[in-house]
């Protein structure tokens, strides 16, 4: 066989691998970078989890997205600020397939192109969106709620009247630990404090081991303390999960740049694009930001 072949072949062959993966982007890009992407597997070997180019949004005309542009590397934690109707819940949208743009790029990783995908389909793929509001099973304990969405990932396979195996029992182990709920597994969760019920959902999120969080002002409503600890929980996730959080509480951001890796980003995003971009410190002595948000 001539090299021109085999090499032909090969090509063949990743293509199709992909296919099959069902991950792959449009055209030939995956095939082009000569890596294979297995089912569940993000290729960030190029830095960046996700990445956003001119993406707009029109609802009746108004551009709610405005050619908007954002990279979020691998591992990163970004925080998202900018004034009520700056278009960030509508930025979730976008990236999570519930909102398809009118123009505009969608990348999760290198790979996979979010545009040509369902929202189930995102879901899967390893991107968790957290809500405002806290959706918990109310009636089920802590400790069902995790199992729940353990068994509601596909990969895991089990049907929801298998026993659960030592490795899945860890996992949950390892979920309440994190989200400060260890001592309260057996808690039915319409008991729990609303800061409590927001630990639990993002323990829920957990459970399915996404790669990229989004987390839509996850601290609302919380108590000083109950804040705190979120901001720490955050930054313990911060390396092996790449994470966005939307929010409007200062104090907050301010936790979460301050604690963990150094140099955090925070973008601020108004009338649908990004108006400044850098540390905290550089976007608070930022004027424009100061005019249209954080001087209100
Ligand atoms: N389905 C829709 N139909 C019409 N207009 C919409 C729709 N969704 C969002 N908008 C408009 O798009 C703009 C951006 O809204 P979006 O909710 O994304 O802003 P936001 O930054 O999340 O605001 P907030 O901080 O208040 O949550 C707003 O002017 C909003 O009224």
């Amino acid at each position: 066989m001539t090299p021109e072949l085999m090499e032909q072949g090969a090509r063949l062959r990743r293509r199709h691998e992909a296919r099959e993966a069902g991950l792959q982007g449009s055209g030939d890009r995956g095939a082009s970078y000569g890596r294979v992407v297995r089912p569940g597997e993000v290729d960030t070997a190029h830095g960046a989890i996700l990445y956003l180019e001119d993406i707009t949004v029109s609802f009746d005309g108004f551009r709610a997205l405005n050619r908007l542009s954002l990279s979020i590397s691998a591992g990163e934690l970004r925080c998202i600020i900018g004034p009520n109707g700056a278009g960030k819940t509508t930025m979730m949208d976008v990236i999570t397939g519930k909102t398809r743009p009118d123009e505009g790029k969608a990348w999760f990783g290198s790979t996979i192109d979010l545009l040509r995908l369902r929202e189930s389909e995102i879901a899967q793929i390893g991107i968790g969106r957290k809500f405002q509001k806290p959706t918990v099973y109310e009636q089920l304990t802590v400790f069902e709620n995790l199992e729940l969405a353990l068994k509601a990932d596909r990969r895991v396979r089990a049907s929801m009247f298998s026993r659960l195996g030592g490795e899945q029992l860890d996992r949950i182990g390892e979920v309440l630990a994190l989200i400060h709920l260890k001592d309260h597994a057996q808690r039915t969760a319409g008991n729990l404090s609303h800061g409590q019920k927001q630990w639990l959902e993002i323990g829920m999120l957990l459970m399915q081991d996404p790669k990229l969080l989004l987390l839509d002002e996850p601290v609302a409503g919380m108590t000083d303390e109950e804040t705190e600890r979120t901001a720490e929980l955050f930054l313990s996730l911060e390396g092996s999960h790449s994470l966005v959080v939307v929010e409007h509480d200062m104090k907050f951001i301010g936790e979460l740049t301050q604690g963990g890796r150094n140099g955090k980003r925070v973008t601020v995003l108004h009338e649908g694009s990004v108006l400044a971009e850098g540390t905290l410190a550089d976007v608070q002595a930022n004027e424009k930001v100061v005019e249209v948000y954080l001087g209100r």
